[in-house]
């Protein structure tokens, strides 16, 4: 038996920084993985993906721009862009986080982690052996997510791509078709044609279709100019890997797509399987519902991906910060400060989301789209602009395409939600975070003057159509 104020299973990002944070706060706390310490982000997910994409990324600014395009000649390095997502997923080895997690003091348990019973964890080693921690506080369940496969005839058989291989892809496959049109789908859509593959979007609910309308009308056009089948609506019926190792894919109308490899990208299942959790009178395979404190019942807390309320690294982390708080604070008998907005409440999960698709064009969002906002039953108004008719992005590239909208409540006067959809937004999304989440009202907003000629001014822009 091995007694710690707090055991973590899972050690992503997320179980990782509650960990920290509670030993920080002055508990001690073990961390239970039974794969890479890391998680999905580190190996299969954020750094990589971003890795592929960076590449082609920086080759399109250079082409957009007269002087720099001229000095531009050849096309992507494939293998020197697989090397540097090699070197991103640290070639899949977490010896540099492995030391991190001493230098933080939280020793590490290899092997798979279930609960036993109240603050009880079993951790399973590679090798069969058991060791049992007991939690005197908290147990925190932050194991995280994996791909959904959809129960399609033939798919299973046909062995699919699911996120993981496919950002960890040794070869570029000639053709790919992929099954999706959300965030995974879009990205590895624009990676993979940008190097070289002829690729098959089957986008049955349309692309990035949770955003802004006119994201997927930007990202769309932008697809089929790199050569990408969109084809909205779509939906695969049944998948066959052929005696040649090709898919074939038939749709519901009945046409079939050929292909080399199939990516499945339709959303994700949490990692609650095998988990213990009937140990606890919870069902197995289901999402941890929490609170704002990210408390599942008395002593048992879930963050991250796991308990479904945002499947982002950034917001993962940031609920990792809350729960830490949370539970130093109860095993130190000090009063939570737990409203909203308060220190052990994450109420930005609800409120001010940002997030980056790094498709080309970038989209940069945060917030409630207008769609959202009227269905919470908020008045609002929409404002939008053309992101190109700024001095800054006609300086950054010939050809500048581009969209901005803020949603505005009309009754509080502060903005709610906030797109920005061009090339290289990803970097501008952090003003409209601060703006939601510190609810600026829209006068103050007219102080904060946007600096010239950056395309930062289409802030400038929506004030003045809004009007004052
Ligand atoms: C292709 C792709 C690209 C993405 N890109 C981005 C991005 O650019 N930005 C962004 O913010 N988000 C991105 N995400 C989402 C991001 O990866 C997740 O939100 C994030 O990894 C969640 O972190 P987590 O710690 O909750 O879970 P995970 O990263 O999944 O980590 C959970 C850990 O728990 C371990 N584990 C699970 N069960 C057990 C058990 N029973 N015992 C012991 N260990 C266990 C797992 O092995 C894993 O290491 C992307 C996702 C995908 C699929
Ligand atoms: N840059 C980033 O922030 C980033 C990048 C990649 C992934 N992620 C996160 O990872 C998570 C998973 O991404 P994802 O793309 O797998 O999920 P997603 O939820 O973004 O998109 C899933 C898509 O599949 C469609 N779909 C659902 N069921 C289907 C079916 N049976 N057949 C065909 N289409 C179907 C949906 O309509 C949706 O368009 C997301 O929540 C995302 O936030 C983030």
């Amino acid at each position: 038996m091995t007694t710690y104020d707090v055991v973590v299973i899972g050690a992503g990002p997320v179980g990782e920084n509650v960990a920290d944070r509670v030993v920080r706060g002055g508990l001690t706390a073990a961390i239970v993985e039974r794969e890479l310490v890391g998680g999905e982000c580190s190996y299969w997910a954020c750094m990589p993906t971003k890795a592929l994409l960076r590449s082609g990324a920086a080759l399109r600014a250079a082409r957009r721009v007269p002087g720099a395009r001229e000095a531009v000649t050849g096309e992507l390095d494939v293998a020197a862009v697989l090397r540097r997502r090699d070197s991103f997923a640290s070639h899949w080895n977490d010896e540099g986080q492995v030391s991190w997690l001493e230098s933080a003091g939280v020793p590490l348990h290899r092997g798979h982690g279930r609960i036993a019973g109240e603050r009880l964890v079993e951790v399973t080693a590679a090798d069969g052996t058991t060791t049992t921690l007991t939690a005197r506080h908290a147990v925190v369940v932050a194991t995280g997510s994996a791909a959904l496969v959809p129960d399609i005839e033939g798919l299973r058989d046909a062995k699919p791509w699911t996120s993981r291989e496919t950002v960890a892809a040794k070869e570029v496959p000639a053709r790919l078709a992929v099954i999706g049109g959300g965030v995974v789908a879009s990205e590895m859509a624009t990676a993979f044609s940008e190097l070289g593959s002829s690729v098959t979007m089957l986008a049955r609910d349309g692309v990035l279709h949770l955003n802004e309308p006119f994201v997927g009308e930007e990202v769309t056009v932008s697809l089929q100019d790199k050569g990408v089948s969109v084809r909205v609506g779509a939906e695969a019926g049944s998948v066959k890997r052929n005696d040649d190792g090709t898919v074939a894919i038939t749709l519901t109308d009945g046409e079939q797509i050929e292909a080399d490899e199939l990516l499945v990208a339709i959303g994700r299942t949490p990692n609650t399987q095998d988990l213990g959790l009937e140990n606890v009178g919870l069902t197995p395979g289901s999402w941890l519902t929490v609170d704002d404190t990210m408390r599942v019942g008395d002593w048992l807390y879930a963050a991250g991906d796991v308990n479904r309320r945002v499947l982002l690294t950034h917001q993962g982390k940031y609920q990792a910060r809350v729960v830490g708080d949370v539970i130093v604070a109860r095993a130190k008998d000090e009063p939570l400060d737990d409203a909203p907005w308060g220190r052990h409440a994450a109420t930005a999960d609800v409120r001010a989301v940002p997030q980056v698709v790094f498709t080309d064009p970038e989209v940069a969002s945060v917030g409630l789209t207008a769609a959202r906002a009227e269905a919470a039953g908020l008045r609002i108004r929409v404002v939008d602009h053309d992101l190109a008719a700024t001095a800054g992005s006609a300086v950054h590239a010939e050809g500048y395409r581009g969209r901005a909208r803020m949603v505005v409540d009309e009754d509080r006067k502060v903005i709610v939600g906030f797109t920005l959809v061009g090339p290289d937004v990803a970097e501008m999304i952090h003003a409209a975070t601060i703006a939601v989440a510190g609810e600026v009202p829209i006068d103050r907003l007219w102080h904060a003057v946007p600096a010239f000629p950056t395309v930062s001014e289409v802030w400038l822009r929506l004030l003045e159509a809004y009007g004052r």
